[in-house]
């Protein structure tokens, strides 16, 4: 910064005490002279300092407003290739395009090949991203062998049988389904209400297949910056190819393959472009024999047909609520581990539980138990399991109360 040159001089008054009367008038009056004309220059350098504040006002503002805007609008992700003299060079995510640009000094000399980074239009490096280790890491869930078996899964046995058939079978022997010269189904998708075992479903069939289990939830997909999804959907495929054998299953798929709307903000447009990079992923996949994809949703009436067509999620398997028996089975299962009263009959608890699903059942046999533990008992009767339901009941009942008086 530059200094301002420097003001000028007070002027002093010296008068000699042997200067007459008309001598001491004059060095006065040329005294008052001199005051006014650096008064005058005092101004005019106000003057230009009031001139020069305006000036560097209008800059900060307009500097202000550039900031916001580049906080408020998209950047795009990039990884950094190589560090050159010339600058840095960048790979985009999503198109693969490289490009040779700038980054500011004080970014420049923290960035590293390898590097994640934020982009603007113009390709400027605004700012260096976690590692993306780090949320490939959080995005995916990968388990080599699930511990859930069929035999966990009550109810839902049709359903189990053709999840066998178009995901295992092909699995084990795709030898099989080549001689006959029948194509697998693509993908599976497995709708119904929630927690009706289809995510139990799909890492069974991982389990029963010897295959890398690898999670996904949808909402995981929707991220906050352009080509982020759309990367990670292709890290997904790869990590499975890598893997194999392997099921991809990818929970809540409606976040990433809802019906368009006419919305046009740029966080759908994303989501579009998630989805767009998900569908080639499956159309590009012809020879998929060790790698499973599954999907999972509770919004099937939202779905975007295109993720339906042939050669996507071709097999439709919908996962009900289970019926009498089948709760039943459900929790003969949650119950299998339990100190349950010999006089208990579960047919008749589970008769009792219309509605539940069996996420609601296995609350139910934990909450049962615990009544047996507060009152003291190592046996579980079947009034703790009615004792369970009542509180169940009155819990959901408080919950909707909320919900109305919410809205
Ligand atoms: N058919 C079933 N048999 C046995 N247990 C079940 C069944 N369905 C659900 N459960 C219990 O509920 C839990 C949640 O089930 P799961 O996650 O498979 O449901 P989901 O259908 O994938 O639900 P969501 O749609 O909410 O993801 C399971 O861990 C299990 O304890």
């Amino acid at each position: 910064m530059s200094h301002s040159p420097s003001l000028p001089d007070r002027p002093r008054l010296e008068l000699d005490p042997e200067m007459s009367e008309t001598e001491r008038l004059e060095a006065i009056r040329q005294h008052y002279r001199r005051i006014l004309q650096v008064n005058d220059e005092l101004e005019d350098r106000l003057d230009d300092a009031q001139d020069r504040r305006g000036e560097l006002k209008t800059d900060v503002d307009e500097l202000k407003r550039e900031n916001e805007v580049l906080k408020t609008s998209s950047l795009y992700i990039a990884s950094v290739e190589e560090i050159t003299e010339d600058g840095v060079v960048i790979k985009q995510h999503g198109n693969n395009q490289e490009v040779l640009t700038q980054a500011s000094t004080t970014l420049e000399s923290d960035l590293r090949p390898g590097d994640r980074v934020a982009i603007n239009d113009s390709f400027a490096v605004q700012q260096v991203l976690d590692d993306e280790t780090d949320s490939r890491a959080q995005a995916m869930e990968v388990t080599e062998s699930p511990d859930v078996e069929y035999a966990d899964i009550g109810g839902i046995d049709d359903q189990i049988r053709e999840v066998r058939e178009a995901v295992e079978d092909p699995l084990d022997d795709p030898e099989q389904f080549e001689a006959v010269g029948v194509e697998p189904p693509s993908g599976v998708l497995l709708h119904g209400p929630p927690g009706t075992g289809k995510t139990m479903l799909a890492k069974a069939v991982a389990n029963e297949s010897d295959a890398t289990f690898i999670k996904m939830a949808g909402s995981e997909l929707v991220r906050k910056f352009i080509g982020e999804g759309a990367r990670l959907v292709r890290d997904l495929f790869e990590l499975a190819a890598e893997r194999e054998p392997a099921v991809i299953f990818i929970d809540e798929i409606d976040a990433v393959a809802a019906k368009r709307t006419d919305s046009k903000t740029s966080g759908d447009a994303e989501v579009q472009r998630t989805m767009m990079q998900l569908l080639s992923e499956m159309d590009g996949f012809d020879d998929r024999g060790e790698v499973r994809i599954m999907a999972a949703t509770n919004r099937f009436d939202m779905l975007d047909e295109a993720i339906l067509r042939p050669g996507r999620f071709d097999r439709l398997i919908e996962v009900p609520e289970p019926n009498a028996e089948g709760r039943e089975r459900i929790l003969e299962i949650h119950t299998q581990d339990m100190n349950v009263a010999a006089d208990t009959d579960v047919g008749e608890v589970a008769r009792e539980l219309d509605g539940y699903s069996g996420a609601d059942i296995a609350s139910l046999a934990t909450e049962a138990g615990m009544f047996a533990v507060r009152d003291g008992r190592t046996e579980v009767r079947q009034s703790d399991f009615e004792a369970a339901r009542e509180k169940l009941q009155d819990a959901e009942q408080t919950e909707e109360q909320v919900i109305n008086y919410q809205y």
